[in-house]
């Protein structure tokens, strides 16, 4: 992500935190920083689904089957039949790279492995994901580079755990998609494993009020994985999957929360931001390897009750970048900050009030519409549940004009 002239952002080494997105110039509330496509989507639906009856999403642009405006043809593969797409350009395009001969048939086959069903449903996604991984490796080394070049860059040899071992064991039964008999390998499973772990991208099904959201599918996106965490973050990501109005409803769009200067750095949160402290330390130490340092944490590290709630953290090791879906443990101090606040032990409640989508059970976070030249936008998006608000403050500012 490298800036051209007039490039908005671009990656720099940081000390103590690897590659880092930094901009390059001002930027402003609601300007889109990236747009970014997957170079490798895979299905969160466990294996041994039978797509052509309960699944209904295209298996390539993963769509919503029944929410689509326009009368679509359903096609299934004509070799597996399990897989269904909303039409021939899905399907064409599928067949030459996702759902390519050889994916089609591993899929068919790891569906029918005999101790599959017995699995957890992580162990059905890391397979689908290691199937999308070593396709990519055989039909687009150039997205199979990038991917190795997607953090973590060392993983030691002698660490393959219990769970690798296995999903390695049920890999190598699949018949390679060359004559390189070394095709499947256990440094390179375990690799590709930890890349998944530290760069998936969750695409969500729609928010429903009960707040119970399911992931619809797992994507790696090279430019959006090189965005570092913090607890505040200035800018936030969006999907629009189900959309229809372009081909790229699959791109991840990252927009900026609030205004930054020239050289700062822009950040993400990997969760929801209203994590309480501990929840965030430990999902961030045993799932991303760092302690966070952040102003927000370095603020909440002082905050008496944190002792209390070290006890009862609930943690999903399912959880990956940016996912919503899990139980967590919300911070109720945050979510009823108040003005006075600001000026307390809390100086960051004038985010929560502004920036956290206050639907019940969202946990999302609010940023502007892109502005339209002088003004900024006066109204906020929620990056989950898709809420629009008008933001009381720049409507104000601008006399009630968006
Ligand atoms: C998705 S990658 C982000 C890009 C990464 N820095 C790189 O060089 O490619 C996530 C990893 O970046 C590092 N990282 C992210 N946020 C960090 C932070 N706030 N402090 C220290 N390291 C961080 C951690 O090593 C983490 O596992």
């Amino acid at each position: 992500m490298e800036s051209e002239d007039g490039g908005l952002v671009r990656t720099v080494e940081i000390p103590g935190r690897g590659r880092g997105v930094v901009s390059c110039k001002p930027l402003r509330a609601g300007q889109i920083v990236l747009r970014d496509s997957p170079i490798l989507l895979y299905s969160a639906s466990p294996l041994t689904t039978q797509q052509h009856s309960s699944y209904n999403y295209c298996n390539n642009c993963f769509r919503n089957l029944q929410q689509q405006q326009q009368q679509i043809t359903l096609l299934s593969c004509p070799n597996c039949s399990n897989h269904r797409f909303c039409g021939s350009a899905c399907l064409s395009a599928a067949t030459c790279s996702s759902h390519s001969p050889w994916a089609c048939q591993s899929l068919s086959r790891l569906r029918d492995f005999p101790s599959l069903h017995n699995q957890p449903l992580e162990r059905h996604l890391q397979l689908r994901f290691l199937v999308a991984a070593y396709n990519l490796a055989f039909f687009n080394p150039s997205h199979f580079q990038s991917l190795l070049s997607l953090q973590p860059h060392s993983n030691r040899p002698d660490n393959v755990d219990e769970e690798t071992q296995f999903l390695h064991s049920v890999i190598s039964t699949l018949c390679p998609p060359s004559s390189n008999t070394s095709f499947f390998d256990l440094q390179l499973t375990s690799t590709l494993l930890a890349k998944d772990k530290l760069n998936s991208f969750a695409l969500m099904e729609p928010f429903s009020v009960d707040g119970q959201r399911s992931v619809r599918a797992y994507g790696v996106y090279p430019n959006a994985s090189l965005f570092n965490h913090d607890c505040l973050p200035n800018a936030c990501r969006f999907d629009y999957v189900d959309s229809t109005v372009d081909a790229s409803n699959t791109d991840i769009i990252v927009r900026m929360i609030h205004d930054v200067p020239q050289g700062r750095e822009i950040c993400l949160s990997y969760f929801p931001v209203n994590w309480d402290y501990p929840t965030r330390q430990k999902r961030l130490l045993e799932d991303y390897g760092f302690y966070c340092q952040c102003d927000r944490c370095k603020v909440e590290a002082n905050w008496s009750d944190n002792d209390d709630d070290k006890d009862d953290i609930v943690v999903d090791e399912n959880e990956v970048m940016d996912d919503d879906e899990d139980e967590e443990q919300v911070d109720d101090d945050v979510m009823e900050a108040t003005e006075e606040d600001v000026d307390s032990n809390f100086p960051h409640a004038y985010f929560f009030v502004r920036y956290m989508c206050d639907r019940e059970n969202c946990g999302g976070t609010q940023a502007p519409f892109p502005p339209s030249d002088p003004r900024p936008s006066s109204l906020l998006e929620c990056n989950v549940c898709g809420n629009i608000k008008k933001d009381e403050i720049v409507d104000a500012a601008v006399g009630g004009a968006s």
